[in-house]
């Protein structure tokens, strides 16, 4: 059982996905804490997880081996700066799960230098089937790497990017993905009840090929694609809604919506700077 300290300063889903991830993980509950301004999100972390919380990000920030900084990227510059003048120093590890919030601005921030790991979750850890990437800045240590991706490891898939913009890609895939495929589930439940299915069919049928899908992509030493063409009889069925969506654009529209997601962490980087 892992009793690592580890302060969440930021309660909301990514912090409660990642909370129940390291609990599933069988992580010491004691040895977390969340720190919200929301009484009634503290309590029910309380009660669901029996983790510490507390409305006090410093304190909880002071007592932790780990930090991680789980806030909208709009109050990062808020938080670090309140933050800064109650880290020990040297700064113990600090991870960062926040959409486009560059190491350069958390660390200028924060004060002095940091141990750094950016990471771009998605809320699929809350069920241990996250897909999480990461980067860490020149001054954390193999060790503190090592560390941050235990943490992270407990929600699911880790990878390490090369470069920091490479985060930005990972955000408007795989950070924002789950929407993506959400919402195909939402469409073709709807398309599911437009062909008479009732309510409950059409969501059961809908979510059980999705997870089918998932399963057998996950599992299977095949392509996405090779497993694709195995469902497509020729002059079959499939063949036929494929074109349609291909005819439709689905391709190029996913494209599209993924290099928006990506341009949007882009401009969050550059509306949040680094201090001079
Ligand atoms: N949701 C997702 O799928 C993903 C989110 N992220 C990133 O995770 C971060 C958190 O997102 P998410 O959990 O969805 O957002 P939430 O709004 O659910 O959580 C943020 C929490 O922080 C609280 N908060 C606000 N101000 C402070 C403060 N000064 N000190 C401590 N806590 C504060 C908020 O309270 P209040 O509501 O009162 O403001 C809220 O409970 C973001 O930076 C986002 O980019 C990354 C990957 C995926
Ligand atoms: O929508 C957002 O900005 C956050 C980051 C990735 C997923 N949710």
């Amino acid at each position: 059982m892992s009793q690592t300290r580890i302060a969440f300063i930021g309660g909301g889903n990514m912090a409660r996905s990642l909370v129940a991830g390291l609990i599933a993980d069988d992580h010491e509950p004691g040895a977390l804490t969340v720190s919200d301004p929301v009484a009634e999100v503290r309590s029910r972390l309380a009660e669901t997880y029996g983790v510490h919380t507390t409305d006090d990000n410093a304190a909880a920030a002071a007592a932790a081996e780990v930090i991680v900084l789980a806030v909208k990227p709009q109050a990062a510059p808020e938080v670090c700066r309140a933050l800064a003048p109650h880290l020990q120093r040297p700064a113990p590890l600090v991870i960062s799960v926040m959409a486009g919030v560059t190491e350069a601005a958390i660390c200028s921030w924060l004060g002095g230098e940091t141990p750094l790991v950016r990471s771009m979750p998605n809320t699929p850890v809350l069920v241990q089937s996250g897909a999480i990437g990461l980067h860490a800045n020149a001054a954390a240590t193999a060790a503190q790497r090592n560390l941050a991706e235990e943490i992270l490891r407990a929600g699911g898939l880790t990878r390490w990017v090369d470069t920091e913009a490479d985060l930005d890609a990972v955000t408007a895939v795989s950070g924002s993905g789950p929407a993506y495929f959400f919402l195909f589930m939402e469409a073709l439940e709807q398309a599911a009840t437009a062909e008479g299915l009732d309510a409950d069919t059409a969501r059961l049928l809908a979510i059980q090929t999705a997870l089918g899908a998932a399963r057998m992509a996950v599992e299977s030493d095949e392509s996405p694609a090779e497993l694709r063409r195995r469902v497509t009889s020729p002059g079959g069925t499939t063949e036929r809604a494929l074109g349609t969506l291909t005819d439709g654009g689905l391709e190029p529209l996913l494209a599209r919506a993924v290099a928006a997601a990506r341009a949007r962490a882009q401009e969050l980087s550059q509306l949040l700077g680094a201090d001079a």
